[in-house]
């Protein structure tokens, strides 16, 4: 079921969370809503799900108005950043409960039930431990069992919010693939809330990156990364470095005085011998996480520092080239600017 929100505007006192907001959301599209903290995006996913009235503006799921709608008729699945399993009920009850619960004219019978919760078990990898309760499962497996059970009353819509949210990182970053796994199979309309950019990169068909209520931008994971269409969006998807005026000309220049360029940490490269266009800088410090280096270099003309990344392999090498220490003078050039005026950075 495809979602168009049109014009939709919603303030809490003196703090507008949805700022005259349009969005289409495909149907069996995976859509993040990443931005920062007071972005709006809990409040636009709450509007879509029925629990939060707009001041204004409509929702229609598939064309139909949905804005008066109640939830209960929206036939949209929920899921929390805090699973909210029953604990006196078994993982096969909890993911039973939204079919016991219906009017007796279309509740299922018991046979169709065990059916049902048992497929919803197995798509989530959690079969066998249907008859356990919530407190022997780990953070990551409850989050499952909440996505499996809001599945379990096939909604049209199904809607997370920061829901790996309150668990460690390691496991995020399982649930994240699987979650885009589940997506490929069930292939339900789905918006998740996010603030991080990694999550949204790796898991949404399209990421509406929000500011102040208001859509920055929204795209593929790739459109949005290789062509941000502001600032904000430049810098809240990854590291940047930004030189006031043209890269490698001092700022204050007419035409270049006007602008901002960006460039990321891994689009600059090292070289020992000034250049045309390159920057000379003195290498700070080295630090290395993982599997790459960050370098950090202090520019030559206004003292500011610019970072490189690059994988720390690479880096070994290119420090024994080009005897590269603290201290030590080097050039670094762009393989890849992205300018903005001034005004709009
Ligand atoms: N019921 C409410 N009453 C008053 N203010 C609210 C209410 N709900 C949200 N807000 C405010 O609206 C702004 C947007 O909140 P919202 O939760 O939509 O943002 P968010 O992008 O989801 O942020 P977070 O990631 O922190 O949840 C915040 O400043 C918040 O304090």
């Amino acid at each position: 079921m495809s979602i168009e929100v049109r014009n939709l505007y919603k303030a809490f006192g003196k703090t507008v969370v949805c700022d005259h907001l349009d969005l289409d959301i495909p149907s069996g599209e995976l859509v993040a809503l990443l931005g920062p903290s007071g972005s709006g995006k809990t409040s636009l996913l709450r509007i879509i799900a029925g629990l939060e009235r707009p001041d204004a503006g409509t929702v229609h799921f598939h064309g139909e108005d949905a804005t008066e709608a109640d939830v209960r008729d929206r036939k949209v699945g929920f899921v929390f950043q805090h699973y909210a399993l029953f604990n006196h009920m078994t993982i096969f009850e909890n993911v039973a409960f939204g079919l016991r619960v219906r009017p007796k004219a279309t509740r299922p019978s018991d046979e169709q039930i065990r059916k049902k919760v048992t497929e919803l078990l197995e798509l989530v990898q959690l079969d066998w431990i249907a008859d356990r309760y919530p407190h022997q499962l780990s953070g990551g497996q409850r989050q499952r069992i909440a996505l499996a059970r809001a599945l379990a009353v096939e909604p049209k819509v199904l809607l997370l919010d920061e829901p790996f949210g309150a668990l460690d990182a390691k496991v995020r970053k399982e649930l994240r693939r699987w979650l885009r796994r589940l997506h490929d199979e069930v292939h339900l309309t789905s918006v998740f809330v996010t603030h991080d950019q990694d999550e949204a990169m790796e898991v949404a068909d399209r990421i509406v990156v929000m500011n102040h209520g208001r859509i920055e931008q929204q795209g593929t994971p790739d459109e949005v990364y290789d062509h941000p269409a502001t600032p904000f969006v430049l810098q809240f998807l990854g590291d940047v470095n930004l030189f006031h005026g043209r890269f490698g000309h001092a700022p204050g220049g007419t035409a270049a005085g006007a602008e901002v360029s960006y460039v990321r940490p891994h689009e600059l490269d090292i070289v020992g011998q000034p250049e045309e266009g390159a920057l000379p800088v003195t290498l700070s410090q080295t630090l290395t996480v993982g599997p790459n280096t960050r370098i950090e270099f202090k520019r030559q003309d206004d003292g500011c520092y610019v970072d490189v990344e690059m994988p720390r392999a690479e880096f070994a090498t290119l420090r024994e080239q080009l005897q590269l220490a603290p201290g030590s003078v080097a050039y670094l050039k762009p393989r890849r600017v992205t300018r903005f005026e001034a005004e709009a950075a």
